[in-house]
């Protein structure tokens, strides 16, 4: 079972045509913990590494447990966090912004991560959000295989979604270790990208004001 908020931030992405691409499956945790276990004892041990070496041993197992219960958590909405809405009573109408979220992501084409910061504001309409929801949900989203630009816009519509406005603004800067670390071994590149909903698109000064 989920919660009413994660369905609610599930079923908008899917209808905005912005969910992760996900086949359905009904495997348990524990079922997908030791299918990927099994196969990564094949990948390392086709790498000819000696799995009987006590520092190897448990990888197959530290690597099937961190896919599924760490770093890609994110694409089991059982493990959306908990959403504490409180009404608007003190009818605020002014922007909250939290800037310097931590993000660390996996990048979906090679499987490295994503390290950045993000930067979320919404301008209150019925509902205010608890404040660390805010980071939870960045950190939700980035803990599955991602693309920066579809990580962003899923921010934006799970916020736009549980605080019924679409005043929502989501910017995220990052270092891609697929970009410095491999390929093309860039080490001073970074990322940024932006997406604004409502008022954060449609007028220049709150454009501005978030994005400063
Ligand atoms: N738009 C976007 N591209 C990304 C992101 N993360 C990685 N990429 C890019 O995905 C592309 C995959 O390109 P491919 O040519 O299929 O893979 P590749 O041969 O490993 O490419 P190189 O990284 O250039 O060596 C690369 O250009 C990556 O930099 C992301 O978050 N957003
Ligand atoms: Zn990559």
């Amino acid at each position: 079972m989920i919660s009413l908020e994660a369905a609610l931030v599930r079923d908008t992405l899917v209808a905005k045509g912005l969910e992760t691409p996900l086949l359905p499956s009904d495997m348990s945790a524990d079922e997908k913990y030791l299918r990927i276990k099994g196969l990564l004892t094949e990948v390392v041990s086709t790498l000819g590494l000696d799995l009987q070496d006590d520092s190897l041993a448990e990888t197959p197992h530290r690597i099937a447990k961190m896919y599924v219960h760490e770093i890609f958590s994110g694409l089991d909405y059982q493990n959306f966090p908990s959403i504490s809405l409180i009404e608007n009573k003190m009818a605020v109408d002014e922007m909250v912004k939290v800037s310097n979220i931590n993000l660390t992501s996996t990048c979906e084409h090679h499987f490295v991560t994503i390290d950045g910061l993000a930067k979320v504001a919404y301008i209150p309409k019925d509902k205010i959000l608890g404040l660390s929801k805010i980071n939870r949900i960045v950190r939700f989203f980035a803990q599955r295989p991602q693309v920066q630009e579809r990580l962003t816009q899923q921010i934006l519509i799970a916020i736009q979604a549980l605080t019924e406005t679409d005043n929502v603004a989501v910017s995220i800067e990052a270092t891609h270790y697929c970009v410095k670390s491999r390929g093309v071994m860039d080490v001073n590149s970074s990322t940024s990208t932006t997406a604004l909903g409502g008022i954060f698109k449609s007028n220049p000064q709150t454009r501005a004001e978030f994005l400063m």
